[in-house]
């Protein structure tokens, strides 16, 4: 080691002997900037309540909605910032994030803002996502509510963006039943594309929409939940490719029916995992989606890696800088307090003892800084 590196300046050596070493882990698709937790929904949920029951009675959604609107950027930066190095401790490097918690565009600019303060203060990457159209607001109608996304919202995240306040790098639409249709969608989704965002969105989750059919005829970079494709959705994901983001965390909580994903697997479409981290499925731990996915969806211990890293760098366009250890890279890396591997994924929710090292461009994370946070 002395001979072969002799010319590098080497601040510290780690003796990781014995240990294992894993790229960082990419969550590639998170909604993380919030206020008012939805805990008293979980037990409505546990007595049999829906996701979209709840939904039209006005919480869900809403209720995050009304608690984000009251928070000032302050508070909001406070809460992202715990949420952001929890994540990192349980070895996320690189997170996408979206708004989608203020549905107008004061509010919706407010939670981009948040995202760019975490971007230049914390040490953890962020791939930010405008989600203006992931609820219809209480008080209008879904064509109003498309309407003011797209001459309202989207010409002003625009406007910050030439101006070099926001780096919003994608665009993502709530596309349900009793949401957004498919066409209003599509508006949503082409307006962002003509302004230059890649597409990320909410497809085929709790009814099958055909939205990935949709999505893929506007070369949709990735669509994410997928429990409800069909054949042709699968297909056209695989031609186009785009990336199958999987929540295995909602799928489990909400007890809806697995994605397809070994057929996904089987056809070519590239396979990423996401926390789905939301007031819904407070999980903040991508060992614990890895986990669910192999045990709920049936993917393997390598194809779950694959899944947490590199594919999920693609679904966020990041592939070139992050997902794997190669030379031109970031340095982000793990060191596992295991002489394998998978006892990331096997040592359920007990993540913090595992990670040893969180290694993040190159330089070690103090874990004192991240939990004094
Ligand atoms: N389905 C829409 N969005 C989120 C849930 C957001 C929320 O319930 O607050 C999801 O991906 O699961
Ligand atoms: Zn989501």
């Amino acid at each position: 080691m002395e001979l072969k590196y002799k010319d590098h300046i080497v601040e510290k050596i780690i003796d990781a002997s014995g240990r294992t070493v894993l790229p960082g882990l990419v969550d590639a698709h998170t909604h993380p900037v919030w206020a008012g937790d939805r805990v008293h929904e979980f037990s409505m949920k546990l007595a049999g309540a829906t996701y979209m029951d709840i939904y039209e009675a006005g919480g869900g959604i809403h209720f995050t909605v009304n608690h984000t609107r009251q928070a000032t950027e302050d508070e909001l930066y406070g809460l992202l910032k715990q949420r952001l190095m929890r994540m990192l401790a349980n070895g996320t490097v690189l997170v996408e994030g979206k708004s989608g918690y203020g549905l107008d565009t004061e509010n919706e600019i407010k939670m981009l803002r948040v995202l760019e303060r975490a971007k230049r203060e914390l040490p953890i990457d962020i791939s930010s996502t405008f989600c203006g159209a992931h609820a219809v607001p209480k008080n209008q109608t879904a064509e109003e509510a498309t309407e003011n996304v797209l001459t309202q919202q989207i010409p002003e995240v625009m406007r910050l963006q030439e101006m070099g306040e926001l780096h919003v790098d994608s665009i993502d639409v709530f596309c349900e039943k009793g949401v957004f249709n498919i066409d209003q969608s599509r508006k949503i989704l082409e307006a962002g594309r003509q302004a230059g965002l890649r597409l990320n969105f909410h497809a085929d989750e709790l009814t099958p929409t055909c939205g990935t059919e949709m999505g893929a005829s506007l070369g949709a970079e990735a669509m994410s939940h997928l429990e409800e494709i069909s054949q042709e959705g699968i297909a056209a994901m695989a031609l186009k490719p785009s990336v199958a983001v999987i929540l295995p965390t909602t799928a489990y909580l909400l007890r809806l029916k697995p994605p397809p994903v070994r057929q996904m697997i089987n056809q070519g479409v590239p396979v990423a995992l996401g926390s789905d981290f939301n007031p819904n499925a407070h999980c903040l731990s991508m060992p614990l989606v890895m986990n669910l996915a192999c045990v709920l969806f049936g993917m393997t211990l390598p194809e779950a890696l694959v899944a947490a890293t590199i594919n999920a760098a693609a679904a966020l366009g990041k592939q070139k800088t992050h997902g794997s250890l190669e030379v031109g890279k970031y340095g982000d890396l793990l060191i596992l307090n295991a002489p394998r591997w998978e006892h990331l994924v096997y040592q359920m929710g007990d993540n913090q003892q595992i990670i040893g090292k969180v290694i993040k461009r190159g330089c070690v994370v103090d874990r004192e800084v991240y939990w004094n946070y």
